[in-house]
């Protein structure tokens, strides 16, 4: 956690969800956050659907967004859209669509300006694979996956970071607190570099693996102001005992 900043839990469902599991966007939005603000970033195909049942106290979210506003991009979605059905956020950059869809650095920068184009904050994920990592080249991957894919007008109101080992995505494996402390406080200084004293404000989530058992750990890391959680965001019990075990 880095003091006075309000933390940051946030749910990917990816592409799972169907209108059937309106039960459980219903029961997170009922849950309680432990003084963090809650972000549940669904498919497309559910964000009204979510809107309505998540009843405003969790954030809603995107996953991507296209560059333009609208246009002749089947089967894209833009930002524009996404606030009109209800968003305050996205991701951008996510090692899912880096990976499926070939998105560079300079194609997340224009899309977190898209993301704030329409009102929305852009979570940019960034993180290393798990070869770039046995090489020894976490820490600079970062460094250029930052200077990529954070374009220079990013304030602490309008952008989050997200670092998400590639490795440790849906795997059950998670670097030690050691490794998270020094990926996040570089992540920290190179965003000094690049914004100024505004990066100090900024929140960094963790991702990769994050369950109920391994929340605590993880959330009392310095510069670690909060989770973006995939699997365990699925069911309203779990991501709310992640919640719980936020440090405030
Ligand atoms: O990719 C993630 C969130 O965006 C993490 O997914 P898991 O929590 O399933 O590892």
């Amino acid at each position: 956690m880095t003091p006075g900043i309000r933390p940051l839990i946030a749910g990917n469902w990816k592409m799972n969800g169907l209108s059937a599991d309106a039960g459980e966007l219903k029961a997170i939005g009922e849950g309680t956050f432990n003084g963090a603000e809650a972000l549940l970033c669904v498919p497309a195909t559910l964000m009204m659907l979510a809107r309505d049942a998540l009843g405003g106290s969790v954030h809603l979210g995107g996953q991507d967004c296209h560059t333009a506003a609208s246009g002749a991009h089947t089967g894209d979605v833009s930002a524009e859209m996404l606030a009109d059905a209800g968003a305050t956020h996205v991701l951008v950059g996510h090692s899912e669509r880096r990976t499926d869809h070939g998105e560079t650095d300079a194609l997340v920068s224009d899309k977190a300006e898209a993301a704030w184009r329409a009102g929305l904050t852009a979570v940019i994920c960034i993180g290393e694979t798990k070869a770039e990592r046995e090489a020894g080249e976490t820490l600079s991957v970062l460094s250029r996956q930052i200077l990529g894919s954070v374009p220079k007008g990013a304030q602490a109101k309008n952008t989050v970071v997200a670092y998400e080992p590639v490795w440790a995505i849906g795997t059950g494996l998670t670097p030690t607190v050691e490794d998270v402390a020094e990926a996040h406080r570089h992540i920290r200084d190179e965003l000094e570099k690049l914004l100024g004293e505004e990066a100090g404000k900024m929140r960094l989530l963790y991702g990769g693996s994050v369950k109920p058992g391994n929340a605590t750990e993880l959330l009392s890391v310095e510069h670690v102001d909060g989770a973006l959680v995939g699997g365990a965001s699925l069911k309203a019990v779990d991501f709310l005992a992640i919640a719980a075990a936020c440090p405030v």
